[in-house]
């Protein structure tokens, strides 16, 4: 059964036939290139873009968490620094107290001032003196305080206890210190267990969160103490109990926390969020002081945030550091975006410059495509030309001398064709050439070829021509075909066909001599009246 063998002027068809590597697979692998290829190349760019930008953000944050811990330790290296220079002013005193057998209101007052509390320690809100005094003489030591000129002077709450720790003396005494005067810190529990720890331990002790007695309506703020324990004579007793039994009294500071921490913050822009809660637990009853003052929800989901435990003379204060957005907001995140903006910019760029360059490959390729199409291809009916033809009457003549096959070579020339041209034009005549084409390869096997010489001639080669029946059953099927009218532009056409075989090798020893002949055949058919199928026949040779 014949097939409609492919028109090899469309570009997507299956090529020229003969089994030759297909120029349009080649052509529209290309083109399905044309757009994986720089698809790849984008992805590719994309996810190296991808993998350098998060190592950029990665070192970022290390960075950034590098810089938060440095911060951090700085910060709390302060407060510890600070409070043991705290215990050394303490113990500065305590010295006092061990040179002199009794230190008096004016020699305590003396060495408060040369420490110049306020410009060298500031933070302390008050540094002071509580004696140790037993029931028995309480009254004495108010009369003896009242005769040095304090006639209100009492210890304070009143009631009778057996050990009594008012305060004799404080500096600066003056404004709001005056208001701790002979307030017997004994009665407060919290600051009754940092006076026994000192006491008991002959060090520095510090109590927890208090409110100091300074404080008034204004400005208040949460206080603590630091103790140092004062024996008689001088001396550095060297177990509990012995400190017990000498113990005269308790050199103290007292700080109030804002002020203490705003100190040591000073002038430096705030970019850490400080919170310190006293002892062990973080609860809004321990916490002494916080720079934001805001809930700690927002402080705990910050990654940024580091939670410590300081001791602080005998006491645990824990220390809550959280980085305030100012902070993160200085860490160096440029790298990371300049990596990502250049990496999708590359990325595109090379991704539309492999686009670009398949493209040319793509358009050189059909370019020359077309090119062979027009060098060997008829152009009007895209039926292969007369070299194309010439080229595989070789290659079948070459077949046949090897296996011995036969070759049949059918010339078509249409008869009255030129009225067709003359009465309707050539645009016309164009058409009806066209599907002169299509009814030739109607008729023909996938393996013959239809071409066309020029003009209105046409070539039928049949490359294994077994018996000249079987090229008869053809060429009497191409004739019918084209006696069928034809129906073009609305005009009905009858025109018709003089065929003209030979074979080779029967007539001919090569393809000049073959295409000769079939030529001769032909004109005999015409001769003969058109319309009708030729043989070639020797002139030598009987019918
Ligand atoms: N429309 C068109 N006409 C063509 C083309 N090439 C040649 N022709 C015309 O085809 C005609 C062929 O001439 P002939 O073969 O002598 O005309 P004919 O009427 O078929 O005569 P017979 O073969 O003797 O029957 C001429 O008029 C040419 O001008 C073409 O590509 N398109």
């Amino acid at each position: 059964m014949a097939t409609h063998p492919p028109n090899p002027l469309d570009p997507d068809s299956g090529g020229t036939g003969h089994g030759e590597a297909p120029r349009s697979e080649r052509l529209s692998n290309w083109t399905r290139h044309g757009v994986i290829l720089p698809a790849l190349v984008l992805l590719l760019c994309l996810g190296v873009t991808r993998q350098l930008w998060q190592d950029a953000r990665d070192s970022a944050r290390q960075e950034l968490q590098t810089r938060f811990d440095f911060r951090v330790r700085e910060s709390n290296r302060r407060i510890e620094q600070r409070m043991l220079t705290y215990e050394q002013v303490l113990r500065g005193v305590a010295g006092l107290f061990a040179a002199s057998s009794q230190v008096t209101r004016q020699e305590f007052h003396r060495y408060a001032s040369t420490l110049r509390l306020k410009e060298n320690y500031p933070g302390i809100q008050a540094l002071g003196f509580s004696a140790q005094v037993p029931a028995s003489e309480i009254a004495r030591f108010v009369d003896a305080m009242r005769a040095e000129g304090f006639p209100d002077y009492q210890a304070w709450p009143a009631g009778s206890r057996e050990w009594y720790g008012p305060v004799q003396y404080i500096e600066p005494f003056e404004g709001r210190n005056l208001r701790a005067f002979g307030f017997d810190m004994l009665t407060d529990p919290v600051r009754r267990a940092a006076m026994e720890q000192a006491r008991d331990t002959g060090k520095a002790a510090v109590s927890g969160k208090v409110t100091l007695v300074q404080e008034t309506d204004r400005d208040m703020q949460i206080g603590f103490l630091m103790y140092m324990p004062i024996y008689r004579d001088g001396a550095s007793p060297d177990s509990a109990d012995a400190r017990r039994d000498s113990l005269s009294g308790w050199v103290y500071a007292a700080f109030r926390m804002t002020d203490l921490m705003n100190e040591l913050q000073g002038d430096r822009p705030v970019e850490l969020d400080v919170e310190v809660y006293d002892g062990n637990q973080m609860s809004d009853q321990s916490r002494m002081f916080d720079t934001l003052q805001e809930s700690r929800a927002a402080v705990f989901s910050n990654p940024l945030t580091s939670i410590q435990r300081l001791e602080i003379a005998g006491h645990s204060w824990i220390v809550v550091n959280a980085a305030l957005p100012g902070f993160a907001a200085s860490a160096d995140t440029g790298k990371a975006e300049l990596i990502l903006r250049g990496g999708i910019s590359i990325a595109l760029l090379l991704a539309l410059l492999t686009w670009l360059l398949l493209d040319d490959r793509t358009r050189a390729l059909r370019a020359s495509e077309q090119a062979m199409r027009l060098a060997l291809y008829d152009v009007l009916t895209g039926l292969p030309n007369r070299k194309l033809m010439m080229e595989r009457l070789g290659q079948s003549i070459a077949a046949a001398r090897r296996e011995r096959g036969r070759v049949a070579l059918m010339f078509i020339d249409l008869d009255r064709f030129k009225p067709v041209n003359d009465n309707y034009g050539h645009a016309i005549g164009d058409l009806l050439l066209k599907e002169v084409a299509s009814r030739l390869q109607h008729s023909m096997r996938e393996s013959d070829t239809a071409a066309r010489l020029g003009g209105d001639e046409f070539v039928l080669l049949l490359p294994r021509a077994e018996s000249n029946q079987g090229v008869a059953v053809v060429a009497h099927k191409v004739l019918q075909e084209l006696n069928r009218p034809f129906l073009i532009a609305g005009h009905e056409f009858h025109i018709s066909a003089s065929i003209g075989v030979a074979f080779f090798p029967d007539d001919a020893v090569d393809e000049k001599i073959l295409i000769r002949y079939a030529d001769d055949a032909m004109y005999q058919a015409k001769h003969s009246g058109r319309g009708t199928i030729h043989f070639y026949r020797h002139p030598g040779k009987q019918a």
